[in-house]
């Protein structure tokens, strides 16, 4: 027996079915422990899928459901109205289209969620529903879906990486726009990257020590993952890289960029004799700078000189800086990071060349894949820039969602009660106002060279 103040007790619907509600909006007591409650009740029934209004809610089952996601259930939600048949992921891209055809006009699905939450799996039952829908008229050979689907493995090999909860975690956001003609058929499709984690936990490209000699590779002292063959997986990148029509001298030119980026990584800086300035460490650190410079196929000198000092431009003019050993550092791994997303964009380029990007194209459905709030023990740039978006993307939920709606009502005089949401204003105004702002901050450090 727990006693508890009758104030902080959540009222319980006693009425509510066996199998729960399939849209929250139907609950009697609308709380947090009513939508969690309600969640589950339904996840012991199989139903892993919720609507909340015109969102729909989906729990990772991690257990494959074929029933789920075959032909006939793509038949059964065809044109069906929302909230007829049980909440669905096709559901949700059958609105959008048929949206999309009758207004003309261009619809986007957001998939939000935490990292393993099951956005990846998610956003391919999408397409997969859409390319249904509309299969591509008049072509042969590999339809949209199938390449925009080949070109995963890709970006995955270059953009995922393990972490603590999700082996294979993308460590980018994805915006894949399939676009449609007139008729409603899929007539190109585009992928667009961003936000991507630029930090990341053989003899040709003098890798011949192994991943754990590599400083950008053993940090976290996991080389190893379980039930991941890295040969096997390195052979089905290869094919991959073909399939989305990556050369072999491309692929050449890739591993070499990889290789060079690892070496980069290794090299060590040591205090040089003047004041506030280093020097390249050990015979070891100039055989990495070395060994970059030739995979990179620049000159050594001018990697070295572009490692240990700074180009600052002032109102004076121009001005090198020599700098000491701890920001020589920095700007190595702010040189590698670059390559590597340099590197990550022209793959992606690639693979859109490869699928067929329709230029003139007038509507389309856009599925933007976005990792949810990030709160890491140790959090940096990366997680800012993405929480960030999150609460941009918050703004926008409650704008629509309570903002608008409650104005509706109170314009329409319709009898209702306020419904309370965290206002996350305050938290965009300290990111966002000038001055003040992190962003202003963030400004001026870079302009004063501090950052
Ligand atoms: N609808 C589903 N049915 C069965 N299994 C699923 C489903 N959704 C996700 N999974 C399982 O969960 C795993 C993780 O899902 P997924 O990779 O889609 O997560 P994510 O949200 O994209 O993660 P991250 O943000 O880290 O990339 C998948 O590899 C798959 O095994």
């Amino acid at each position: 027996m727990v006693a508890a103040d009758i104030s902080k007790v959540y009222p319980k619907d006693t009425e509510a079915p066996a199998g729960g509600v399939d849209d929250m909006t139907r609950l009697l007591y609308l709380h947090e422990p009513g939508v969690l409650g309600n969640i589950k009740t339904r996840y012991e029934h199989n139903q892993i899928y919720t609507y909340a209004g015109n969102i729909l809610i989906a729990v990772n089952p991690f257990q494959w459901s074929p029933y789920l996601y075959g032909t006939h259930m793509m038949e059964q939600y065809k044109d069906a109205d929302l909230g007829e048949l049980s909440p669905h992921v096709f559901a949700i891209a059958d609105v959008a289209y048929r949206a999309m055809k009758k207004e003309g006009k261009s619809n986007s699905i957001l998939v939000s969620g935490e990292s393993g939450a099951g956005k990846t799996e998610t956003i391919m039952m999408l397409m997969r529903y859409l390319a249904y829908l509309g299969p591509r008229s008049g072509t042969e050979g590999r339809t949209v879906e199938q390449q925009v689907l080949e070109s995963n493995p890709v970006l995955e090999a270059f953009g995922n990486a393990k972490t603590v909860r999700n082996n294979n975690s993308s460590r980018f956001g994805k915006f894949v726009e399939i676009q449609f003609d007139k008729e409603g058929h899929i007539s190109g499709a585009a992928i667009r990257t961003y936000l991507l984690e630029r930090s990341r936990d053989k003899e040709r490209y003098k890798l011949g020590a192994g991943p754990k000699s590599f400083h950008y590779l053993n940090q976290s002292n996991c080389i190893e993952v379980d039930g991941i063959n890295d040969s096997q997986e390195y052979l089905a990148t290869r094919s991959a890289m073909y399939i989305v029509g990556i050369s072999e001298e491309e692929q050449e030119a890739i591993f070499r960029v990889v290789a060079a980026v690892l070496h980069i990584g290794n090299i060590d800086f040591d205090e040089g004799t003047e004041v506030d300035s280093s020097v390249i460490k050990d015979d070891k650190s100039r055989f990495h700078l070395k060994t970059a410079s030739e995979l990179l196929m620049c000159d050594c000198d001018k990697l070295e000189k572009a490692l240990i000092t700074r180009i600052m431009v002032t109102r004076e003019g121009v001005i090198t800086k020599t700098l000491v050993p701890e920001l020589a550092i920095v700007s190595r791994d702010g040189l590698a990071k670059t390559i590597y997303s340099l590197l990550f964009d022209w793959i992606v380029n690639k693979i859109n060349v490869s699928i067929g990007q329709e230029a003139n194209s007038t509507q389309s459905i856009g599925v933007l894949d976005i990792c949810g709030f990030e709160n890491f023990e140790v959090n940096s740039f990366e997680q800012l820039c993405i929480n960030y978006a999150n609460e941009k993307l918050q703004e926008y939920f409650n704008q629509y969602i309570f903002k608008m709606e409650q104005q509706e009502y109170t314009e329409e005089e319709i009898d209702w009660s306020y419904i309370d949401f965290v206002d996350n204003q305050d938290v965009l105004d300290l990111i966002e106002k000038k001055p003040g702002g992190v962003i202003a901050l963030l400004d001026e450090a870079w302009g004063e060279g501090t950052l």
